[in-house]
This record gives C-alpha cells, structure tokens and sequence, in this order.
C-alpha cells in the first residue's frame, strides 16, 4: 500500500514538474519576452526548444527555410522556450558587432570553449579582452604578416608534393578488363585534400605562429597534429546532444567526467606542454638580447606571433596592469592554433572543391596567377592579382567556416534598427526589434552571406566576378575587415588573423594553381556544410565515413 502511495505521488510529480515545464515552454516565455511580436517556428521539444533541430541539420538548412517563412528577423524557441534572435539583417548584424561588449558570448559557448582554449583572448570578455587584444594585435600586423608569406608557400610547395605523391600511387591501378579500361583509385577515391590541407595549415599556424615544427604534413602521428584533430572533433558530440545542454543547465552533470570532454582537455593539455617550453625560449630571446633591464621592442629576432607577442608584453613602456601574465600567455597558443588552422583549411578545401566544380574559373585563376613569373611572390604581388582577391572574397562569402555567431545580451534594453522591415505576428510592421537582458541572439553568418537582400538576386551563386564589379550600397552594407562580408564578423571582437588567413589561403592558391589541377572524383559525389563549431564537408550519402573532401589532383596539363 505504502509503494502504491509512493509510486503514485511520484508518478503525480512527474506529471506536475512535465506540465510546468510544459506550461512554461509553450506559454510563458515566449510571452514573457519582448520577442513576442516577431513570428517564428513552433518549438520542436519543450526543453531544447528548436537547437537540437538547428544543430542537427545542414548548416543553413533550418535557416534558410526559416527565412523563406519569417523573414531576415524572426526568433525561434531556445532552452525552456526562451525565444533567441535570429536574423541576417545587416543592420542587426552591424548593431550587435559593433557593441560587442553588451552581447558577449553566450554562457555554453564560452564554457565550452574554455575547456578546450584556456583562458586566452577568445573567452576573454571585458576589460581583460580589451588588454589581451591589445598586445596580440600588433603580433598580426600587415606588417607582420608580409614576413611570413615565405612560409605560406614553402609549405603550400610541400602540400602540392604530398597530394601529387598520393595521387600518383593511386594512379597507377590501371588496368584492361575484357577490352574495358578500368578506372584508376585516383578517379574513383581521389586525394582527401581536406586531411592534407589540415594538416599544412596546423603546420603553417605552428611554424608561423610559433616557431615551432609540428611536421603533420610528413608525420601524421605528430602530436600537436593528433591532439588537434582530436579536440575539433571533440566538439561535436560535446555540443551536439541533449546531455551537453544538461551540462549546462544542470550542475550535477558538470561534475561528470564526460567521455567527450576527454579530446578536449588533451588538445590543451598537448599545447600547455609545447607552449611551456616555447614562452620560455622566447622569454629568455628577450632578456637575453636586451642590452639591460629594460627591453625594448627591437630586442626579440623572432619574426613569430609568439616571439612578437612576448616583446610586446615584456616592452618596458607597458604598465604593469596591462600585461598578461604567462598562463594568459600560454592560452593565446592553444587560442591561435584553434582559431588559425582549421578555419582556414577548411576555407581552403571548399576553394579546391569550388575549382574542381568549375573548371573556368579555375583556368582564369591559374592564368592570372602564371603570370608572376617568380616562385616565391611578396605579399604585395599576391595582393596586386584582382582574380585571386575576387575568388578568395567569393569563396569566404560561400563557404565560412565560422556559420554562426552566438550572443547574448547584458543591456537591460536596447532596440536594434532593421534594413529590412518584417511583419509581426499582429501584422503591424516591425522596424526596429526591442530586446532585453538574457535574451539570446543567433546570427547566422553563413546566410548572413547569401542573403539576397544584401548581395542580389544571385547571391546563391558562386560568381567571383561580382567583386570587380561596382561595389552597391547593398554590398557596403555589412560592416566587416574583409569583403563586406559576415565571415571574420566585425567590430572589437572582430577576427584580427584575417590578414594571415587571406595571406596563407593566396599563398596556397598561387603555389597549387601553378602545379596541379582539381577536377571532381567520377561519382561526382555531392558534398553538404555540417557544423557545430566549424563548417566541415561531407558527402551526401556517405555520412559515417565523416568529413572529407575527395578530388582528382593532376599535373597541369
Ligand atoms: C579564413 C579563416 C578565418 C576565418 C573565417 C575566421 C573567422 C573568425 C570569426 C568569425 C571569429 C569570431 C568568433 C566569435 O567571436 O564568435 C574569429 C575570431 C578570432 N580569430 Fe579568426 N578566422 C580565420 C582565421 C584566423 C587565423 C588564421 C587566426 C590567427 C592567426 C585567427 C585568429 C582569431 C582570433 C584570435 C579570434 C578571437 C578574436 C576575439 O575574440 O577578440 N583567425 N575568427
């Protein structure tokens, strides 16, 4: 009688606690918020709301429907039904960059990212951001990045060796059956150039970055290389579950050592390690070459990001308030090679993909690119190429690596101005959104970047060509560094390594065009953007066989 009694008030708890949070999902916090008005989808699960739907698909799949329904400014169903933000207005997106510090990152997020990063300046909120960024900046000047294109290509020259070798053992299958010529592994497997150009951009960043050999391009076992692979994977299942939004929300789940969490915490513990000795030899550059106590700032050779960024923090005119202690030192290292090499490496494998799609494109890159007639090309003459410029701009547009920017906002109100109006669920029309504080915004960078209304009716359109035309007002619309585009975002949280990575992926363009050709395996297989963090490729179909890129890699003819 007793388990009876029992069972049942356990039972009627279960049902009161699902109803509240029933009640609350669908009903009260979407009233609750000063989202209200815009419309947006139904909530596909009470607690999750609509992430889990978002997440799961295609990267501007959810989006892009959501968009044809609603408009560029909706908002969809969060955690509990909290209504999120979404939008690709570019005056939202102008808004929110530009007061980046009223709409940090996002509780999760930066979380998340800590685990995998340390406390470096891509958690950094506030005044400690404003002081990371300062003395990081300068270590990625124009300037600074000239002296490193003699890396960008040394290493592009040993990437296109590592394809052509592979790509040649698998060329030599060929054989007749019954009269027929059979085909050759390369045309039918092709070269994984997204596996090779990872690893070239891991060592680039590392080379460039640090000084430092990570050698992944001949050694795949090599350890900073593994433990990177390992913590960008990680990423998915950490983010992707229900659990992980339990982890969160749920204190007692953060005390669980998680199998996930594991990748993560050894890409940072890899770069602790390598980081330790290498802050120490540039540490001891520095007073070593100061002639006293005082160092200046000619007083370190290394041209390195970590050696530029120890002299800047060492500099004797820098208060000591302002300078980073070494762990905080020691985390811009695992920040750089998370930031730096697998953004731009997937850049790269989507620009190969977009060659091998469009053989005339690729021919007037190659042509202009042949017309340089030196192997190892300064920066200046990279830049002065207005094809390449144009076809890096397109493919960043397309194909971000970087799908999403995540905010949440501290301002106890604040209203968001619109370019364009929508409609609100009472049918007035909505000009400028009011939100409140702990509302999260959801910026979708990726269709951000393909909104019509921002770069014209053919904005799905892979036309590199639209960049040498007259720029509209409609492309000076999105306030960004590079490309009137959403892809390095903008304002103070703005990536400042978008003059290496467009250095690095020019370096590689001019190194590889010049050798090899890209055309498409003879399935012709289609490949679709899957993100969490970074928007990797798959093939459709071949889904468990993970991310990858495979594509026949010839001499030029
Ligand atoms: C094509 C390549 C790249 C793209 C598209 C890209 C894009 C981005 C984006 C979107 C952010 C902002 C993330 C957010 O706050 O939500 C960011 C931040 C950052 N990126 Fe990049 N990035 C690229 C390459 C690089 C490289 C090569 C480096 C370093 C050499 C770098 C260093 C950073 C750093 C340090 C931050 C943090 C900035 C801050 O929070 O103040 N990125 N990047």
């Amino acid at each position: 009688m007793f388990i009876l009694v029992l069972l049942t008030g356990a039972l009627g708890l279960a049902a009161f606690s699902w109803a509240s949070i029933a009640f609350f999902s669908l009903y009260l916090a979407p009233r609750r918020s000063s989202l209200y008005n815009l419309q947006g989808p139904n909530h596909t699960n009470y607690f999750t709301g609509n992430f889990l739907d978002i997440l799961s698909a295609r990267t501007d799949e959810e989006h892009a429907k959501y968009r044809e329904k609603y408009g560029s400014t909706l908002r969809f169903a969060g955690i509990a039904g909290a209504p999120v933000l979404n939008s690709t207005d570019p005056k939202v997106f102008n808004h929110v960059m530009k007061e980046a510090y009223d709409y940090p990152k996002p509780g999760m997020a930066a979380r998340v990212l800590r685990i995998a990063t340390g406390d470096g300046v891509v958690t950094a909120e506030g005044e400690a951001h404003k002081r990371h960024r300062r003395i990081m900046i300068p270590s990625l000047s124009a300037q600074a990045v000239k002296s490193m294109v003699p890396i960008f290509l040394e290493k592009g020259m040993e990437l296109v060796d590592k394809m052509m070798e592979d790509a040649a053992e698998k060329d030599m299958a060929v054989g007749e059956s019954a009269g027929e010529k059979k085909a050759t592994r390369l045309e039918t497997e092709g070269v994984d150039v997204k596996d090779w150009v990872g690893r070239a951009t891991l060592d680039v960043m590392a080379l460039a970055g640090f000084d430092y050999k990570s050698d992944s391009l001949q050694n795949k076992t090599n350890e900073l290389y593994v433990a990177f692979v390992g913590l960008t994977d990680g990423f998915a299942p950490t983010l992707d579950s229900f659990k992980a939004i339990m982890w969160d929300f749920v204190p007692y789940f953060r005390t669980m050592k998680r199998r996930h969490e594991i990748p993560l915490t050894q890409g940072l513990a890899v770069s602790r390690r390598v980081g330790i000795e290498l802050m120490e030899q540039k540490k001891q550059a520095v007073l070593g070459s100061a002639s006293d106590q005082a160092v200046d700032k000619k007083d370190v050779q290394g041209r390195d990001i970590l050696s530029l960024l120890v002299r800047a923090n060492i500099a004797a005119n820098l208060p000591e308030s302002q300078k980073l202690s070494d762990e905080e030192v020691l985390a811009q290292i695992s920040n750089l090679l998370f930031a730096g090499y697998e953004t731009s490496s997937t850049v790269l494998t989507w620009m190969f993909h977009r060659l091998s799609e469009d053989k005339a494109v690729q021919d007037k890159l190659r042509e202009e690119i042949c017309q340089i007639d030196t192997d190892m090309p300064t920066l200046d003459e990279l830049n002065a190429l207005p094809y390449l410029e144009a076809f890096v701009k397109e493919s960043l547009r397309l194909d971000p690596p970087s799908p999403y920017a995540n905010r949440e906002c501290l301002k106890d109100e604040d209203f968001i101005p619109l370019a364009e109006p929508v409609i609100g669920r009472d049918g007035s029309v909505i000009n400028e959104v009011r939100i409140t504080k702990g509302t999260m915004v959801m910026l979708p960078l990726f269709n951000i970047n393909r909104s019509k209304f921002i770069y014209g009716e053919d904005a799905e359109e892979f036309r590199p060509e639209r960049w040498l035309e007259d720029v509209t007002d409609s492309l000076n619309s999105i306030e960004a560094p590079y490309g009137h585009q959403a892809s390095f975002i903008s304002g103070p949280r703005a990536c400042f390594g978008w003059r290496f990575a467009v250095a690095e992926m020019k370096a590689f363009l001019f190194v590889t065009l010049r050798r090899v050709q890209f055309e498409p395996i003879i399935s012709h297989p289609e490949y679709e953007h899957i993100t969490l963090i970074i928007s990797r490729p798959r093939i459709v179909g071949r889904e468990k066989e993970g991310y990858q890129m495979r594509l026949q890699v010839k001499p030029v003819e």
